[in-house]
């Protein structure tokens, strides 16, 4: 994952490069849109972990998920009438569904014919050690008669699909907001990439990826992220309903009832966090998240129990490596044309935008 994650990072960094180095200013610098790259460069991300690099059809299935994430998040603010109606949208993302279908059922094909001739069945490689491989493993036709659990064609579409939607544009958000809070605090941002330079010192090397051992000295890196994640975390809110009748802090609660829980609201609860709960102060997690506030599950941008988010790890490497990257390479800061809107859809992104001016570390 690391080293997909970092090849891909890498290609955006050229790009940005090649954008400052075409700048036309005294001061060779280029204002960016962080939102536009970082969903751009997750979509690879996600999309290259969870289909391979090896066939044609991958690229266009990420442009297909991609289009289907636009539009599941900008129909969020639709009535729900509107999601079941044949709206010319409806008819749109039906017919997105359908060629991504294909795609990846021919991607699934191609797996399978290569599983006997490259891997060998019962062999370790198996039908590859993406996300799709292993779900193949667990493929209706791969299992007939093998006595195990197994997975239909469509299970394994819908469970790629997810991974692809819940991680994508959340990982972007975070990213986003982690770049915007170091541009607005730039004593900050010196501290972090000091520490990345000085544990890192690679950079965007061909060969160099910020590995587990280097990520886990990256101490200071971790915390700004832990306090991004807290100050404007992707998904703002869950939701439970109550399988048996409850009582929650001396609240009855009948089965049924759905409970909302504004996870933004209660990370900046000054009973909870001190009275500094509205500031970026990432070392309130030096002594780790359960020290950070009062109540040691305080910090819930990945949810608790039993349906917390599967994929965080993968999300955290995934923002640390990036940002160990970008750290190594560009200084940023916070362009005039910013206005602070942030607004909440499938996650929270700033409304219009966030361009950050970037330059090349001498
Ligand atoms: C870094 C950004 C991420 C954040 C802030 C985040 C946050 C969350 C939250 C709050 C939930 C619970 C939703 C609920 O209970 O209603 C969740 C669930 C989930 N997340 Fe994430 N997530 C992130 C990244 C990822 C990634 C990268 C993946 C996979 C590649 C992923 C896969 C999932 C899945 C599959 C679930 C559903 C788990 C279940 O219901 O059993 N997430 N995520």
């Amino acid at each position: 994952m690391s080293a997909v994650t970092a090849e891909v990072t890498r290609r955006m960094m050229q790009q940005w490069r090649e954008q400052i180095h075409q700048s036309n200013g005294v001061k060779k610098a280029a204002e960016i849109d962080m939102i536009h790259a970082f969903n751009d460069l997750t979509a690879k991300i996600n999309g290259r972990v969870a289909f391979g690099t090896s066939h044609q059809d991958v690229e266009e299935v990420i442009v297909l998920m991609r289009e289907m994430q636009k539009i599941a998040t900008a129909s969020t603010l639709d009535a729900p009438i509107l999601w079941y109606l044949p709206t010319r949208r409806n008819l749109h993302v039906r017919r997105l569904n359908k060629q991504l279908r294909s795609k990846i059922m021919s991607i699934m094909q191609a797996r399978l014919a290569a599983d006997g001739a490259k891997y060998g069945r019962g062999d370790t490689g198996g039908c590859g050690d993406d996300l799709l491989g292993l779900l193949l493993e667990a493929w209706t036709p791969n299992r007939q008669g093998s006595g195990g659990d197994t997975l239909t064609t469509d299970e394994v579409i819908d469970e790629c699909k997810t991974f692809f939607a819940a991680g994508q544009e959340t990982t972007a958000t975070l990213l986003v907001w982690a770049m915007f809070l170091l541009a607005v605090h730039p004593q900050w941002q010196d501290k972090v990439r000091e520490e990345v330079l000085r544990e890192f010192p690679g950079g965007d090397g061909d060969d160099v990826i910020p590995n587990a051992d280097i990520l886990a000295k990256l101490k200071l890196l971790h915390m700004v992220l832990l306090e991004t994640s807290r100050l404007y975390p992707p998904v703002v809110y869950i939701q439970r309903r109550a399988a048996a009748d409850a009582v929650l802090g001396g609240i009855t609660v009948p089965q049924g009832t759905i409970i909302s829980i504004p996870i933004g609201m209660l990370h900046r609860d000054k009973e909870v966090w001190g009275p500094d709960a509205n500031e970026f102060n990432p070392m309130r997690f030096e002594q780790g998240v359960t020290k950070a506030a009062k109540d040691s599950k305080a910090l819930l941008t990945f949810s608790l129990g039993p349906r917390v988010c599967t994929g965080q790890n993968f999300g955290i490497v995934q923002v640390q490596v990036v940002m160990a990257m970008i750290l190594s390479k560009f200084s940023f800061s916070l362009s005039p044309e910013y206005v602070h809107k942030p607004k909440y859809l499938l996650s929270l992104t700033p409304r219009l935008g966030m361009p950050l001016i970037l330059r090349n570390l001498q």
